[in-house]
């Protein structure tokens, strides 16, 4: 089944050794008969042993083959592939939701073959189960609901969130994702229909960080929506009313933190896709209080920063070069900021001055640079504003062509939510760039989002350039032989080593400093070879191994600042003894492997 051949790289066989001698463990369940056939936990549909049958009262209820899980796993690809074949020509949206739904009817019957085919083939299946088709779902969510997934806590539900926490049937939750659905993706307000998020986060939590499946809990924040279509479809299925505001909105998510933690007072929350005010407040009301993080702030700033760290190596400078860099940041929404907050923090720890570290960036919105002057400037944006006496020819909300024309950044970084402001003429405008390798980062999600496609970069601006966008992009036939290198810049590379080394350290919070170790890890895990090819971040396909390491990386932090207190029999002082080698293995041994275990029934 794991077939040696398809990894090229030693990272993976490494990966692949550490998994090759997972001996099933016993499973407990407390059912019998048809309860589990119909439970994906741990239904194994034809794959149940003659024996096991027996004991679980399965006798009768199965045909008599017993089908092996590679059999099965062969199968479900064969269904795949002749799915592939059978949509071939169709309107591209339309395949992505048939792949999606085959994918989800497995997910939703067997969750070992599910997360084991998702696993093997992460590079195909992430953009059905994650960004770009995850926001295709969302919008049609209503529509394509057939069951449940994950928990519901509406307005209507405040003063119950406490029992209601009690209805989830896991007794151990280690990972929660939380959105309230107000800013999905770059496609705005998507009301409950934003569930769609928690859940394919979650599942790259499972195929990167090895967290068990019936650990995770997606959750959905329904609080309203302001949305005027969704209120007016009658197949909505969330509350039919604005969002709250103010405090009745703070009580909900306050209500909400308060259960979670006190069922399962060792879970990481991670808040994902809430709209920039709550996003900043919230981080800051429960970031001191609880396990939890914003991916959207944090998570993307981790990977934005790795990124412009690879871009200095990729332009031939060393590291001590990066406070040099001027870098065009189109967006000042809470990924924007983000980005801005890490970049800042790490020109000020290189070049030791504070007061000047912000110098070299330049924020866009949507109304043009952000200066001193601009008329009710955001508090969380002010740090980054310009002093228009500074930057001669640059006026408060001067268009983005006029700020790269004028400032000839080294990076143009994309976190808008607007398909195409990576015009034609700006991208033009980047072949003035003082660099000889300018970048260009179109971050937003999912594709049509994209401040612009890897083509048009290629195209305008130069071959030179390194790209990467938050959705996958195929890469740029040049020419000649020649490709233009398309990276993933997406949170993914970070959030599940976040969630995992916080969850095997047992920290207690979430700081900067475990942050910042996880970029740094994920920055200074590709080659020099590779980066030269404009090869920012690794594949898809070695995950699992990058999201060890940064696990490893975040679990030494944590112990550093003297904030783990250790998991299941393993101590604080064990994990403050170990070597880095041996954080690696430890966080490698607390990953859940798909596998079929024996189940053991327990009355
Ligand atoms: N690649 C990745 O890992 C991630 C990507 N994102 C993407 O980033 C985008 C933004 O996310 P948030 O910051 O949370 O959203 P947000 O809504 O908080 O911020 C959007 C910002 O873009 C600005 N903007 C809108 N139109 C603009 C225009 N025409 N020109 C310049 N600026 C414009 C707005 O004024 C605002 O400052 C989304 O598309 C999201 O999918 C977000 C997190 C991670
Ligand atoms: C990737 C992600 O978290 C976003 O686009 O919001
Ligand atoms: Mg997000």
């Amino acid at each position: 089944m794991w077939n040696l051949t398809r990894f090229a790289s030693s990272r993976l066989s490494r990966t692949r050794r550490l998994f090759s001698s997972v001996i099933p463990g016993p499973c407990i369940v407390h059912k019998r008969g048809t309860d589990i056939l119909h439970d994906p936990w741990f239904n194994k549909d034809t794959g149940f042993p003659l024996t096991e049958r027996d004991r679980l009262g399965l006798r009768g209820l199965l045909p008599p083959r017993v089908i092996s899980f590679e059999q099965q796993y062969d199968r479900f690809m064969e269904s795949y592939h002749s799915l592939e074949k059978n949509t071939k020509g169709q309107p591209d949206s339309f395949v992505a939701l048939a792949k999606w739904r085959i994918l989800n009817r497995l997910h939703d019957r067997n969750e070992t073959l599910y997360y084991r085919v998702l696993m093997d083939n992460i590079k195909d299946f992430a953009p059905i189960i994650y960004t770009p088709t995850v926001g295709l779902v969302c919008q049609n969510y209503s529509g394509l609901f057939r069951r449940p997934r994950g928990m519901y806590f509406s307005a209507k539900d405040k003063g119950e969130m406490m029992s209601m926490i009690y209805n989830w049937p896991a007794q151990h939750v280690d990972m929660i994702v939380l959105t309230d659905g107000s800013r999905i993706l770059g496609l705005g307000d998507l009301g409950v229909q934003g569930i769609g998020i928690p859940i394919g986060k979650l599942d790259m939590y499972v195929a990167a960080a090895g967290i068990n499946p019936q650990r995770v809990l997606p959750v959905m924040l329904d609080v309203g929506t302001n949305n005027q279509k969704l209120l007016e479809d009658r197949l909505y299925l969330g509350l039919r009313q604005p969002r709250l505001e103010g405090e009745e909105y703070l009580e909900i998510v306050d209500e909400f933190m308060e259960a979670v933690f006190t069922r399962w007072p060792k879970a990481i929350v991670q808040f994902e896709d809430f709209q920039m005010k709550w996003a900043f407040e919230t981080l800051d009301r429960y970031r001191k209080k609880f396990c939890m993080f914003n991916d959207d702030i944090q998570g993307t700033a981790g990977v934005a920063l790795a990124g412009l760290l690879g871009t200095v190596r990729a332009q031939g400078r060393t590291l001590a070069d990066f406070p040099d860099q001027k870098i065009v940041v189109v967006g000042a929404g809470s990924a924007g900021l983000g980005v801005l907050s890490m970049a800042v923090q790490a020109v000020a720890r290189m070049t030791g001055k504070n007061e000047t570290a912000a110098q070299n960036f330049f924020l866009l919105d949507k109304d043009g640079l952000i200066t001193k002057e601009r008329k009710n400037l955001d508090p969380a944006a002010a740090s980054f504003a310009k002093d228009p006496g500074q930057i001669v020819g640059l006026r408060e909300g001067a268009s983005l062509l006029e700020v790269v024309k004028k400032v000839k950044p080294d990076v143009l970084l994309g976190l808008s939510g607007v398909g195409g402001v990576f015009s034609e003429e700006v991208l033009k405008a980047l072949r003035e760039s003082g660099s000889t390798r300018p970048a260009i980062f179109a971050m937003s999600n999912p594709t049509m989002n994209a401040e612009c496609t890897a083509a048009d970069a290629f195209k305008h601006a130069g071959e030179n350039i390194v790209f990467a966008s938050g959705s996958p992009f195929e890469n740029v036939n040049l020419g000649n032989g020649k490709v233009g290198y398309v990276n993933q810049a997406n949170n993914m590379y970070l959030f599940p080593g976040i969630g995992l080394g916080s969850l095997v350290s047992g920290a207690r919070f979430i700081t900067d400093g475990m942050l910042q170790a996880a970029a740094e890890c994920l920055a200074s895990y590709m080659t020099d070879e590779e980066i030269q090819k404009g090869i920012l971040y690794p594949s898809i396909d070695s995950i699992r191994h990058i999201t060890a390491e940064v696990g490893a990386s975040v679990l030494r932090a944590a112990v550093a600042e003297e904030l783990a207190e250790g998991h299941g029999d393993v101590g604080p002082k064990e994990l403050a003894h170990m070597s880095k080698e041996e954080t690696v293995e430890y966080v490698f041994r607390n990953m859940w492997y798909p596998i079929y275990s024996p189940l053991v029934q327990e009355k």
